[in-house]
């Protein structure tokens, strides 16, 4: 890669990413996305194809409105279907109407796809992409050419994908993207084959790839290495069967490895944050192993890695979390030492006594023992704090749940039954309350709460929002134990529990429980000043 030269970022999210199973936007989600594009730094932002469907008809018309500080909008579509009747053809009409200053369009370099798809000899299919692009900029656009299939074109005939490629140029185009469409070659015959026909033209190279060899990011760097200056991607790798290039991977590999610069300035700290918010449009939970942005990119669990943290981050991390926007974290499990559990206790801000690592060991030892019954604390951090606040004296429980019974009712002609009754003591009184719920927990949920609701009238602002159940011994059917998980809110945050048991009422009993006193802990622990500001506790 050329330090000298500055990189394009070409973002298609909002095209090739919608063409990604289960991916909707609206034209309101893609005006937001943009913005919030344009705001990181992006150089294009790729709207849709404008003759295709109403709604990107409707994104260009209203993006003309969108006050831009970095980006160019570009509208995408074919070249003209057939040689002479260029002008009239609604596809490239279409693309003008769009009036976005950049216009890309995409062309045949695989000489099947030319012959066998369009019916077309060498020469028509050349014709068609140079009159399609003089077309548009005689119109006073700019044009971007993707070269669709170019890399299996060039290795299938060499000769043929370069001569579209030179139609282009002479047409005027600005850009020549060069397309892993199906998305199967790989990193070094990227890079050869850029290397190879680099010399054969004065038009700056792009890149856009496919993620089918899970290579898609590793080709967009060979493309850059090998002299490409633009790059083009989604955000989260969304895209056409396994996705696009995810540009959340590119851009800290280009800035934080490569020593490479991008046109604009990025708000590389805003990485995470760009992910999440994109997740959040399409409503898709976020990938939490996703390299760099993910909740998991630098949470550490064995023990000997987090020991070593402790002593300098870098020794198992690849990059300063911070620089993308990402935190570390770190996870108890059985795999813990001593020092996992120490990291906690500062996060947490416990008070350490002096003598601490005979404290530390007997934790380590309940909790490999916990789990080794069937408690999972990587994922039930909240349970996991209450466990070593009470180990630190700095916890009691706020109630104890002296008896509990669950009566269902069910059959083929009558409408079902689930009603809970509870005894439960509180500061030396005793609650006797009943509920009826929709379903077994549910109504356990309600009676607990109507008993504790006199004495802590904070339990009202938080609520269960997740609720899963695993079987941990498969082979025992229905006597097996049972670790049930419950994730619970109070709008502002949410924190997960567990609980343990062969019989799935008391194992969902135990979760609740720990839910609802560390909802009690934090508010009650909270100074003063934070309750007053109307949190919700
Ligand atoms: C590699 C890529 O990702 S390219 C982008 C792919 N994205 C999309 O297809 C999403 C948007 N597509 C659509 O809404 C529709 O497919 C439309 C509106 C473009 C076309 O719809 P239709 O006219 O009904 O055609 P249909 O979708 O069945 O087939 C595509 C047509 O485009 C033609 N075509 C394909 N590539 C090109 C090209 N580079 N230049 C000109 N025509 C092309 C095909 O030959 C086919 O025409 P034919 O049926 O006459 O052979
Ligand atoms: C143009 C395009 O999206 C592709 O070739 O994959």
């Amino acid at each position: 890669m050329n330090q000298n030269n500055a990189i394009e970022l070409y973002d298609t999210t909002l095209r090739d990413g919608t063409q990604g199973e289960k991916i909707n936007l609206s034209v309101q989600d893609k005006l937001l996305i943009a913005e919030k594009l344009d705001e990181f730094g992006v150089d294009y932002i790729e709207g849709g194809w404008p003759s295709s469907n109403p709604k990107d008809e409707e994104f260009f018309r209203k993006a003309l409105d969108l006050k831009l500080k970095n980006a160019r909008v570009s509208a995408f579509g074919s070249t003209a279907r057939k040689p002479g009747s260029i002008a009239d053809d609604p596809n490239l009409t279409g693309l003008l109407r769009s009036q976005t200053p950049a216009i890309t369009i995409f062309g045949k370099t695989w000489k099947a796809h030319s012959a066998v798809g369009l019916g077309l000899t060498d020469e028509e299919n050349a014709e068609l992409i140079f009159e399609s692009v003089r077309h548009l900029k005689e119109e006073g656009r700019e044009v971007l050419f993707d070269a669709e299939h170019f890399f299996d074109g060039y290795k299938d005939n060499p000769a043929f994908a370069l001569k579209m490629l030179q139609a282009a140029e002479e047409a005027g185009a600005e850009r020549l993207v060069l397309c892993d469409t199906n998305g199967g070659t790989l990193p070094h015959e990227i890079y050869d084959i850029i290397t190879q026909i680099s010399s054969s033209t004065s038009v700056p190279l792009g890149i856009h790839t496919h993620n089918d060899g899970d290579l898609a990011v590793a080709n967009a760097l060979s493309a850059l290495r090998a002299g490409a200056t633009h790059v083009q991607g989604t955000i989260n790798g969304i895209g056409e069967r396994c996705g696009n290039a995810n540009l959340i991977s590119i851009i800290p590999n280009v800035v934080l490895k490569m020593n490479g610069r991008f046109r604009h300035k990025l708000q590389l700290n805003q990485l995470t944050a760009l992910s999440k918010f994109v997740y959040e449009i399409l409503n898709l939970p976020p990938d939490n192993r996703a390299p760099f942005v993910g909740r998991s990119a630098f949470a550490h669990k064995g023990g000997i890695h987090v020991s070593a943290v402790l002593k300098e981050s870098s020794l198992y991390e690849h990059i300063d979390p911070k620089s993308v926007g990402n935190r570390q974290r770190v996870l108890v499990s059985e795999l813990s030492g001593q020092s996992n559990i120490r990291y906690k206790a500062r996060e947490l801000g416990i008070a350490l006594p002096e003598d601490n690592a005979a404290l530390f060991r007997t934790m380590v030892q309940r909790i490999k023992k916990l789990e080794h019954e069937g408690y999972q604390f990587d994922v039930a951090e909240a349970s996991f704090e209450l466990l070593l606040r009470h180990e630190m004296g700095e916890f009691q429980p706020f109630f104890e749940v002296l008896e509990s019974k669950v009566h269902i009712e069910s059959g083929k002609n009558r409408e079902a039954v689930d009603q809970a009754v509870m005894k439960v003591e509180v500061n030396d009184e005793i609650e006797l309350t009943a509920a009826d719920g929709d379903g077994p927990v549910n109504a356990l949920d309600k009676a607990l709460r109507k008993a504790l609701r006199r004495f802590y009238p904070e339990i009202r602002n938080m609520s269960l929002v997740d609720y899963k159940v695993r079987v941990l011994e498969e082979k025992k059917g229905t006597s097996a134990k049972v670790r049930v998980l419950i994730e619970s809110s109070d709008k502002e945050n949410t924190w997960s529990t567990v609980g343990v048991s062969t019989n799935i009422i008391d194992a969902s009993l135990q979760a609740l429980s720990d839910s609802i006193n560390y909802h009690l802990f934090n508010c009650r622990t909270k100074p003063l000043e934070t309750l007053r500001e109307a949190t919700p506790c």
